[in-house]
């Protein structure tokens, strides 16, 4: 048996998983109001940023505990593909078209950490930087052993990679860099920078959202099997536990064994 995790799996995305999601982000983001007046996110490309925007570009219901205060949000990126941030690859430009640029004119916009594009064929250096960056934030490597954030909002990949963290790749077994450089990425583009697994662990709370019946076989792996738990999104599940929660959809998870079912609202 692996470690408890919450998981929840509603019958479509719109009008049930982007709800669900709010409700979560948003008692995740006053959690981190309460901790230190700043809510510190990373976030992953794929179909993550335009659910994202789904559920936080929703009206709010008019409660005290239903207002996005984008203005003390600070979004950083959990993994990166190294090409120009106006690059269709991007992961930036990515979170940019499908969440930030559509954030309403009069409402507050997040402080955004891109990584540097100055040496983007050096993937260490852009790696590197983008570390500086964090331990600015965070405050001194010496004072912070790892930087803590609030939230990490995560893909799950058909092949259970998360962030730049792919199966069996020694990037795994990292323990002392905060941000990792890749350049043998086995899906395009080869050169990414990506958190380490030390850094997903340490976060207050991980979101994984993986919707659509492509990730059937895959969650059937996470949830099912031995294998499974020792992918990157397994090993998610087994580093940080109760801190993780999985937002699917019924076309996602027919026919998987999750250990627990539920919703947030
Ligand atoms: O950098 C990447 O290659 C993608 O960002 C990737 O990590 C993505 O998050 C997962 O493959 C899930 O993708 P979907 O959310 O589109 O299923």
């Amino acid at each position: 048996m692996g470690r408890t995790v919450n998981l929840y799996s509603f019958p479509n995305v719109d009008s049930d998983l982007a709800p669900n999601l709010r409700k979560y982000l948003l008692d995740a983001q006053n959690e981190a109001f309460k901790r230190h007046d700043v809510f510190r996110v990373a976030v992953s490309g794929g179909s993550l940023p335009k659910t994202l925007a789904k559920a936080l570009l929703a009206p709010s219901n008019g409660s005290d505990d239903d207002k996005v205060d984008f203005s003390k949000w600070e979004v950083f990126y959990a993994d990166e593909r190294c090409v120009p941030l106006t690059h269709d690859d991007s992961n930036h430009k990515l979170v940019k078209d499908e969440w930030l640029d559509k954030i309403p004119q009069g409402m507050a916009a997040p402080k955004v950490f891109p990584i540097d594009v100055s040496q983007l064929e050096d993937v260490q250096e852009t790696a590197d930087e983008y570390e500086k960056k964090l331990v600015n934030i965070f405050a001194s490597r010496d004072s912070v052993k790892l930087p803590l954030f609030d939230l990490l909002l995560l893909g799950c990949g058909p092949d259970g990679h998360t962030c730049s963290l792919f199966p069996d790749h020694q990037l795994l077994r990292e323990s002392d860099a905060w941000v990792l450089p890749i350049s043998d990425s086995p899906k395009p583009p080869a050169k990414r920078i990506t958190l380490s697994l030390p850094v997903v662990l340490a976060a207050a709370r991980i979101a994984f959202v993986a919707t659509g019946g492509g990730k059937k076989d895959v969650l059937k792996q996470i949830f099912e099997t031995e294998e499974g738990r020792h992918l990157p999104c397994g090993l998610v599940n087994e580093g940080a536990g109760e801190k993780v929660s999985w937002f699917c959809d019924q076309a996602a998870t027919e026919g998987v064994n999750f250990p627990r079912r539920g919703s947030v609202i």
